[in-house]
């Protein structure tokens, strides 16, 4: 006969200065036993692990759990202990110092790893709720697998850890019996199938970081939930998955409130922890008893989790309770730890372990019986299931039936108050629409009363609005008068204006054209301006040359003169004569006066001036000189714009009508001919001019 495997871990005093000062709570202790200050208990544990490292604490706890996986044995392990006191530290550890999970896995996987079987058969088997990861590979032929499930009681409700929390804020999973490996467990908790061990650290990682922290007096980052994580291994047997699973609870810190000193959400938080370890610590006192019941579990889920495990594996040394305490903290909390642990340490076991391997090597016969009747049980559950389902649909229908037929009644029941009520409605009816008649006779007599005043009224009015009409019609008669007569008038302003129109119109286009003919002399002014400048010009060349004419004349005379006196005879009457006289003409020097028109080429003398007249010793019957004379006076007796015609075209050789005549003859030169015609017009000038 031994007691529960119970365990007493104590933490190191650690390196700070602080706790260096902090006293020492045990007064005395071996590998089993330890005496706390201030107490006279002597506390007994399986083994007291001191100053030691992961792996021998593994070593002593875990590692045959571990093993005993591998025969298809379930497991647990707990650990209780006040906060701060290395609970945590001794499942998880951190990665300089792995705990005792990581331990485990380690060892499992190390015989897994080389016979992972087909993910496949496991889906197939457990359906939606168990989780394959990417990484899982359907080419497997071994016969193992491993699947973590990781969730907390955080205030008596159950969340699953391996989801993401805004997924399972209001989460509170209910505890079943899975049929598919017949553990009680959270009712749809997830599965994650792994294949390594760094898979698995990673699922843990994440999952124990979703768990519910917050800073207590004592620790800053205190769990105050109950955290479970199930190693669940699965081994392909035939057709059939075995499942044997090894649990690992951290449960929450069992320091009392008054030293934590918790408020408000904390505060109850500490009660619902408190509460369940005191329920624990009860049951695990009361498992000693024979007067104990199974049903004292279902008090709390942390009992009905851990302790159904327990109780069934209570003979076979299956589960493990690993305390932790801090030497260097609070007495007061040693001993309220100490207190959940001490029930265990009084509960007696047979040391004879029945595994299951003995029972089938000793009693075949009865085990085929139990597997038969299991087999038979899991038939009657499911018929039971399919049962239930379908008096649930029954049920549904009967109240439905039920609800109708409720209805039925009602609507009778109606039916008949109704008939009930029906004379004494009518009655009311009839008192009611005497009353009413009457009232309405009065009102009527009032408002008739009431209409014929009114209606005086109104004719009274009417009359006057009539003859207001009528005095309004005659004045409108009157203005419609003034009003054609204006209109007339308008009519007639409107002609006339448009008379004016017309008028303004028409002096506006004289205008227009009177400005556009004295631009027009404007420019025939500036035009001639610039002829007459010309011509003077000319005028003045031509007066220069007449000049030197006038000079050769003089000139001329003057030799004549000579010539004749050299010829002069005298008469018998003493009269000088001329030898020729009588065959020459008189000559006025004054009407025979006569230029030669020399062009400036001339005067240089690079022209004789017998090129361009031809003296004739016949005499000279035009005078060119007269010419001249007319064209210096004819532009400014004339009107410009006459002179401007004329000019154009007397300058203009082709135009000229009277060049025809004088320019036939072939014998003279252009130049010649100009002159001549010149000449001939001159002539004709001159008569006119005389
Ligand atoms: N055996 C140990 N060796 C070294 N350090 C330890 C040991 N035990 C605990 N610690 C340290 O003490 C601190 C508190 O430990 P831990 O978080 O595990 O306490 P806990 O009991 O889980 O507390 P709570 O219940 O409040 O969560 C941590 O920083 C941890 O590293």
């Amino acid at each position: 006969m031994s007691t529960i495997p119970h365990y007493l871990r104590l933490k190191p005093q650690g390196e700070s200065a602080e706790a260096k000062e902090r006293e020492y709570l045990i007064e005395s202790k071996d590998d089993t036993q330890v005496k706390f200050v201030q107490t006279t208990n002597v506390n007994k544990f399986t083994r007291i692990f001191d100053e030691c490292s992961q792996i021998d604490l593994y070593k002593g706890v875990l590692e045959e759990l571990t093993q005993e996986l591998f025969q298809d044995k379930d497991s647990v392990l707990f650990t209780l202990g006040p906060s701060n006191s290395g609970k945590s530290y001794s499942i998880y550890g951190n990665e300089s110092n792995p705990g005792l999970t990581i331990y485990s896995l380690n060892d499992i996987f190390n015989k897994i790893e080389s016979n992972l079987a087909d993910f496949r058969y496991f889906k197939k088997h457990f359906g939606e709720n168990f989780i394959v990861g990417s990484s899982a590979s359907k080419e497997k032929t071994g016969e193992y697998g491993l699947s973590l499930s990781v969730f907390e009681i955080y205030n008596d409700r159950i969340r699953d850890l391996t989801l993401d929390p805004s997924k399972t804020q209001n989460q509170s999973l209910d505890i079943v019996t899975d049929n598919k490996d017949g553990k009680i467990k959270p009712n749809k908790l997830r599965q994650i199938f792994v294949t390594n061990l760094k898979e698995a650290k990673l699922v843990l990682h994440k999952s124990i970081k979703r768990r519910a922290v917050s800073p207590t007096n004592i620790n800053e980052q205190s769990s105050r939930s109950h955290l479970f994580i199930y190693f669940n291994i699965h081994k392909v047997v035939g057709r059939l998955i075995k499942t044997s699973r090894l649990t690992i609870a951290d449960l929450a810190g069992s320091e009392r409130t008054k030293t934590a000193k918790t408020v408000g959400k904390e505060f109850k938080e500490g009660n619902y922890t408190n509460t369940s370890l005191t329920e624990l610590g009860r049951i695990l006192a009361l498992m000693k008893s024979k007067r104990f019941d199974r049903s004292i579990l279902r008090t709390s889920k942390l009992t009905r989790l851990l302790l159904t495990d327990l109780y069934g594996n209570l003979n076979q040394n299956r589960i493990k309770i690993l305390l932790t305490l801090d030497p260097f903290s609070s007495i007061s909390n040693i001993i309220h730890a100490v207190r959940y642990i001490q029930p265990v340490s009084k509960v007696t076991i047979n040391s004879e372990r029945n595994s299951l391997e003995t029972i089938t090597t000793e009693f075949p016969y009865q085990v085929s019986q139990l597997n038969e009747e299991v087999k038979v049980l899991r038939e009657m559950n499911a018929k039971l299931e399919d049962e239930k389902s379908e008096s649930e649909a029954k049920l549904l229908e009967f109240e439905a039936e039920i609800r109708r037929e409720i209805s039925e009644e009602f609507e009778t029941k109606i039916k008949e108050i109704e008939v009930l009520h029906a004379g004494e409605t009518n009655s009311l009816k009839e008192s009611h629409e005497n009353i009413l008649n009457e009232r309405l006779n009065l009102l009527s007599e009032d408002y008739e009363s009431k209409l014929e005043s009114k209606s005086a009224e109104f004719d009274l009015t009417k009359k006057n609005y009539e003859e207001k009409i009528t005095a309004i019609t005659e004045g409108t008669n009157i203005t419609s008068e003034i009003n054609q007569g204006l209109k007339k008038e308008t009519d007639s302003l409107k002609l006339e204006r448009e008379d004016l129109s017309n008028k303004y119109n028409s002096i506006k286009c004289e205008v227009d054209t009177l400005k556009r003919i004295n631009e027009e002399i404007k420019q025939s002014v500036k035009h001639f301006e610039k002829k007459y400048l010309k011509k003077s010009k000319k005028v003045e060349e031509l007066e220069e040359e007449v000049k030197i004419l006038q000079e050769q004349i003089v000139s001329l005379k003057s030799s004549k003169k000579r010539k004749s006196d050299a010829s002069l005879v005298y008469t018998e009457d003493g009269v000088k004569k001329n030898k020729t006289e009588e065959t020459l003409p008189e000559f006025d020097d004054k009407e025979n006066d006569f230029a030669v028109p020399f062009s400036p080429a001339m005067r240089m003398g690079k022209s004789s001036p017998s090129k361009h007249f031809k003296f004739s010793d016949e005499g000279f019957g035009i005078s060119p000189v007269k010419k001249l004379n007319f064209e210096i006076a004819s532009p400014i007796k004339k009107n410009p714009l006459m002179e401007l015609n004329q000019d154009t075209s007397v300058t203009s050789p082709k135009k000229s009508p009277k060049k025809s005549s004088s320019s036939k003859s072939p014998s003279k030169s252009p130049k010649k001919k100009k002159l001549l015609a010149r000449n001939i017009i001159d002539h004709d000038n001159l008569f006119e001019d005389e």
